[in-house]
C-alpha cells in the first residue's frame, strides 16, 4: 500500500491526506464492515446510557467489553485515521467525528450534496442529550460546522472553519432532524455559509459561518 502526502495538504501545511491505492471495491467492502462494527458500538453506547441493570452485572459486562477492546487492539493504526484517497478519487475518512463510518461517536451524518448546497437527515439518540430530551448545543454546533464546511468545500477545495455563529431559537428535540447548508457569498478566500437544523415543526438552530481556504491552497476553481 503506497502512502505519500497529498500535495495540496503539504502546500497548506496540513498532514493526514494520504494517498492509498486500495481499489474502490475493496474500500467499499471494508467500509461496510467497519460501519457495521461502529453501528453495534453505537448501540452499546446507547444501551450503556440507558441500562438499569444491577452493579454486579455491569461489572461482568465491563470485563467482557475490556476483552473485546483487547482483541481490537491486536491490530491498530499508529494514530488517527486521517483522510485517505485512491487514484479513482474515492476518499474515505472513517475516523471523522461527524461522518466517520468507523466512528461510533459520529451519529453518523450522511451528507448529500444538492444543487443549493448540502443536506442531511439524522436521528439523534440519548448519547447527544444536553438539556433533558434536547440536543446538546455543542453537538448542534458540531453537526452544523461539518455540513457547512462540506458545503464551503464543495468537494473541490479545502476550507477550514474561521468563525461559526449559532443562534439557538428553541430547544432541538432528540429524534429525527434535518440539516441544511448553502453558500451565501464568496470573497477571495472566504466562503460565507448559512446553515440550519430543523425538526418537524421548523427551524431550531440557525448558523452563519466564514470558511477560509488557507493561503497556498489552490484557487476555488483551480
Ligand atoms: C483537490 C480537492 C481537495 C478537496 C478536499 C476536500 C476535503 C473535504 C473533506 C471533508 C470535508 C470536511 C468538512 C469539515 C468540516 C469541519 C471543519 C472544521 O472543523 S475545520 C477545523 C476548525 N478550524 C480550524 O482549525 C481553523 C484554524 N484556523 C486556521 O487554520 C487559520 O486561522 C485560517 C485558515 C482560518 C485563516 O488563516 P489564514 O492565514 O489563511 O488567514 P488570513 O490570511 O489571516 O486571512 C484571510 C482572510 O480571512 C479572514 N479571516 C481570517 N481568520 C478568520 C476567522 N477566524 N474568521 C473570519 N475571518 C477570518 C481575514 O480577515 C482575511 O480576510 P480579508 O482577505 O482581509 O478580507
Amino acid at each position: 500500500m503506497m502512502s505519500r502526502r497529498f500535495p495540496e495538504a503539504a502546500a497548506v501545511g496540513v498532514g493526514g491526506f494520504v494517498r492509498d491505492d486500495t481499489p474502490t471495491e475493496q474500500v467499499d467492502r471494508r467500509e461496510a464492515v467497519v460501519a457495521s462494527l461502529a453501528g453495534t458500538v453505537r448501540d452499546l453506547v446507547d444501551a450503556t446510557i440507558r441500562t438499569t441493570l444491577g452493579d454486579a452485572e455491569l461489572h461482568r459486562i465491563r470485563d467482557d467489553l475490556a476483552a473485546v477492546v483487547d482483541r481490537l487492539r491486536a491490530g491498530q493504526l499508529p494514530g488517527p485515521a486521517g483522510i485517505r484517497y485512491n487514484s479513482e478519487r474515492r476518499s474515505w475518512n472513517w475516523g471523522n467525528a461527524v461522518m466517520g463510518a468507523a466512528n461510533a461517536l459520529a451519529p453518523p451524518l450522511d451528507v448529500v450534496h444538492d444543487a443549493s448546497g448540502c443536506h442531511a437527515d439524522v436521528d439523534l439518540g440519548a448519547a447527544y442529550e444536553g438539556p433533558p430530551g434536547l440536543v446538546h448545543g455543542g453537538v448542534s454546533a458540531m453537526l452544523l460546522d461539518h455540513i457547512m464546511g462540506e458545503t464551503a468545500s464543495a468537494m473541490r477545495r479545502t476550507t477550514f472553519t474561521g468563525t461559526l455563529t449559532t443562534r439557538y431559537r428553541r430547544g432541538t428535540p432528540l429524534g429525527p432532524l434535518r440539516l441544511e447548508a448553502s453558500i451565501v457569498r464568496e470573497e477571495g478566500r472566504k466562503v460565507f455559509v448559512a446553515g440550519s437544523i430543523a425538526d418537524a415543526d421548523g427551524v431550531t438552530v440557525e448558523a452563519e459561518g466564514v470558511f477560509i481556504q488557507p493561503a497556498g491552497a489552490p484557487a476555488a476553481d483551480g
